[in-house]
């Protein structure tokens, strides 16, 4: 069984979150990302597995700094979205924008080519994501996990690195953990670990991948709320996948509906959630509520 732990309850990030003064009276870098987040943008994606069409010509656009929400029947692609973003599947056909570059193209002599891994690296940069899983390195301690991206990706010194894996802890309620393995927190703390480990890349565009689906159900808001709050206090553009609808709600400025491939209607939470125009909109919603 996990230890538990009262920061499971702490879902705030702590008040100093924007920077407690060190012993020089010099603020340390604020713990979450800052600066000018790109938006991001699918013009007419497609993505096979097979024989299976996922995506279908996909259009969206998600503005700069905008908080969306992607909910959708399982299957429908909406993972797929974002580890497409996250360079972790390759797309068939289309372009993905990340600011006004493409993500899995680039301009060479006046012409569009397939990106070379170099330019897949520095665009990667840009994007965080947390997944469904955790995805913790089991063999090290939570300070490392937090410092060997940093160090080793952005090349951080191990001293920067640790001082903004440790203002992350604190952000996160885990501030007393640094030196446990991932296999002695509980799910929920694993998940601050690996919210907290995203932010230490500082990516501009976090991705969110049902984040609190292998959780425990009193773990769920603890979470919940922790997200919540760093996407009010940040200026990161969001992309989030949750079958969670009142998260979904709360996190969200847009939700888009999602269903074989494409986007079946989109708007601020409150109409699609209350007032959805679609009929497979309202069928989904249906059918989740009564699960
Ligand atoms: N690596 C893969 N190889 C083959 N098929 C895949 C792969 N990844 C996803 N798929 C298929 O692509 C489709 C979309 O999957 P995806 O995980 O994106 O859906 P989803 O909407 O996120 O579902 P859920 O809500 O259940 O997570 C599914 O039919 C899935 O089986």
């Amino acid at each position: 069984m996990p230890p538990t732990d009262p920061a499971e309850d702490a879902s705030k990030p702590s008040a100093d979150a924007g920077g407690v003064p060190t012993e020089k009276g010099k603020a340390p870098e604020a713990p979450l990302p800052r600066g000018e987040a790109p938006g991001i943008r699918f013009e007419k994606v497609v993505k096979r597995f097979g024989h299976n069409v996922v995506l279908r010509e996909l259009d969206f656009s998600v503005a700069p700094g905008e908080r969306v929400t992607l909910i959708g029947p399982s299957g429908s692609g909406k993972t797929t979205i974002l580890r497409l973003l996250m360079t972790l599947e390759k797309l068939d056909d289309g372009l993905i924008w990340i600011g006004d570059e493409t993500l899995w193209h680039m301009e060479r002599g006046g012409k569009r080519v397939p990106a070379g891994q170099k330019h897949l690296h520095e665009m990667r940069k840009q994007v965080g994501m947390v997944f469904q899983q955790f995805n913790l390195f089991p063999n090290m301690n939570v300070l490392r996990n937090l410092t060997e991206g940093p160090v080793r990706v952005l090349g951080l010194s191990k001293d920067e690195a640790v001082e903004r894996a440790r203002g992350l802890l604190d952000l996160v309620g885990l501030a007393d953990k640094e030196n446990a393995h991932p296999t002695q927190l509980s799910g929920g703390q694993q998940q601050r670990v690996a919210i907290a480990r995203a932010l230490a890349m500082q990516p501009r565009v976090l991705l969110l991948d049902e984040v609190t689906s292998a959780l425990d159900p009193e773990l769920v808001v603890g979470v919940q709320d922790l997200l919540r709050d760093i996407a009010r206090q940040s200026d990161l553009t969001l992309l989030c996948v949750t079958h969670e609808m009142t998260f979904a709600k709360d996190i969200s400025d847009r939700v888009l509906m999602f269903d074989q491939g494409q986007i079946v209607e989109e708007g601020p939470p409150d109409r699609i959630f209350g007032e959805p125009s679609e009929q497979r909109t309202r069928d989904f919603l249906q059918a989740v509520l009564a699960t």
